[in-house]
This record gives C-alpha cells, structure tokens and sequence, in this order.
C-alpha cells in the first residue's frame, strides 16, 4: 500500500448552521466536532500525515480549543480559501507527488474506519474510491418537461459523501483546473479532468452537520455509541 494522507477541509463559515462560532468548532457532548472527526482517522492510523484545513480567522481559537481539550493527535495547519474547491487545492499543496489521499469534511465525525480502510484499498488499486449512499426517498426534477415537476428513478442515483480518496498524482493534475460552480465535491473535479469515478459504499451515519437538527442527530448517534451492545 502506498504511503496515506488526510486532508480534513474545515475551512467554511458554517453559514446554514446560523451560528456565530463556524460548525465545525461547535461541541457535541462536551467536544468539538472537528476533533471527533480527526480523531477518527488518527486512531484508523496513527502514522498517517493528517492535513487539517481552517479558516485563517480561526488559527488561534483552534490553538486555544486543542489546549483546552489537550488535543494530542499531530496535524499541520493549513489556510483555507473562499470556497471548499480552493480549501481543497491549498491543503493539497502540502502533498508530496506520490501516495493515496483521502479528502474528508471536517463535519463528518461519524465515518466508520471499515469505511476509510476500503477507500484506500480502492483507490490503491483504481485511482480513486467515493464513498456513496442509496437514496431512501422518493426524488422529483424540478422543474420537469413542460415546467412541472416530474418522478424520477432514484435507482439511477446516489449520494455522494467523503471521504473522497485518491493517488495524489490524479487530484493533483484534476485541481490544476480552474475552479467552476460544478465542481461541489472531489469527485466532480477529477471527472471533470477526465477520469472515471469508482463509488463504494459509506456508513449510514456519515452524516455532514449541516443545520441546527444535525446536531441533535450527532447527540443521539454518539449516545448510541456508548451504550453497551
Ligand atoms: N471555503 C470552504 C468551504 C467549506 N469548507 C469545508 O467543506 C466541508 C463541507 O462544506 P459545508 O458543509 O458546506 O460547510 P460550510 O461551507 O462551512 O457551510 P455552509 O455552506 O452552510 O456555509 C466543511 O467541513 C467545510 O468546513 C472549507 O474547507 N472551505
Ligand atoms: C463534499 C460533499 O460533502 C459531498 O457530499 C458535499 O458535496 C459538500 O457540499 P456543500 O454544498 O458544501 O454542502
């Protein structure tokens, strides 16, 4: 297995969440989320190079919060950019050319590691691994033919999660693109570059904390966890 990478991106304002502190510094059951979330990969693989992505406005109160929790795994801090793309390209700078990365959100705490481990087997093999989901409920084209909604297959779809993993030669050549509205994950950057995309299946409960409800879901999936089985 070639040498592996993480770049964790957390470096969003958390705009849909609505509160002042960015989401992924927001603590669920007495942590901050983005410190569950990279504590996931360090205990998957403690040798692993963890790239972490953050708002540059934010550096210093991630010092202090990693004080505070006595926050051990190592990671190197990188600045974000103005949208998830350029947050993406700028932690890949910190890549050698050679090797597997996986790209995560900072605000997926509850990747299972039998997920992880499978990205990087696929991609070590096949270029790329995107961890997907079946839809679980009905889906309509709005607008449709003639301006109306219409049904459509939701068999013909997935939805798409991190981590995202890859040889780093194929998304460091698919971020040398410039940036378009299309590309809202990693997997839409190196299609685009011209490269098949290899899906596998997620974990369920790899959910992105997005609204205020996400994070009563997160309270309840790590109470889940705790209980004895
Ligand atoms: N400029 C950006 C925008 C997003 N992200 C990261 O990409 C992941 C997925 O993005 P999303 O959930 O959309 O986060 P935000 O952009 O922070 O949220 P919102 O769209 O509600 O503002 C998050 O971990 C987020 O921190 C990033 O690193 N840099
Ligand atoms: C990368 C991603 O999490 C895959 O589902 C998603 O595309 C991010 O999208 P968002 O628009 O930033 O929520």
């Amino acid at each position: 297995m070639p040498e592996k990478y993480v770049i964790i991106v957390a470096g969003g304002s958390g705009s849909r969440m609505g509160s002042t502190l960015p989401k992924q510094f927001l603590e669920v059951n007495g942590r901050p989320i983005l410190m569950r979330t990279i504590e996931v990969f360090s205990s998957f693989d403690p040798a692993m190079a963890i790239i972490l992505v953050l708002p540059q406005s934010n550096m210093a109160l991630w010092k202090e919060l990693c004080e505070e929790h006595r926050f051990l795994p190592a990671h190197q801090i990188v600045a974000g950019g103005a949208s998830r793309f350029q947050s993406v390209r700028n932690g890949l700078e910190h890549l050698p050319d050679k090797g597997l990365v996986a790209i995560h959100d900072g605000v997926r705490p509850f990747v299972s590691t039998e997920v992880i481990t499978q990205g990087f087997e696929v991609a070590s093999k096949q270029g790329n691994a995107i961890v997907s989901l079946p839809l679980k409920e009905s889906i309509r084209e709005v607008p449709g033919p003639g301006n109306k909604s219409a049904a459509r297959d939701r068999s013909k779809y997935r939805l798409v999660q991190t981590p995202q993993t890859f040889d780093i030669s194929v998304i460091k050549k698919a971020y040398r693109q410039p940036e378009s509205a299309l590309f809202t994950d990693d997997a839409s950057v190196v299609e685009s570059a011209g490269d098949s995309i290899v899906l596998i299946d997620g974990n369920e409960e790899n959910i992105k904390i997005t609204h205020q409800a996400d994070l009563l879901i997160a309270e309840a999936l790590l109470k889940n966890k705790k209980s004895p089985a």
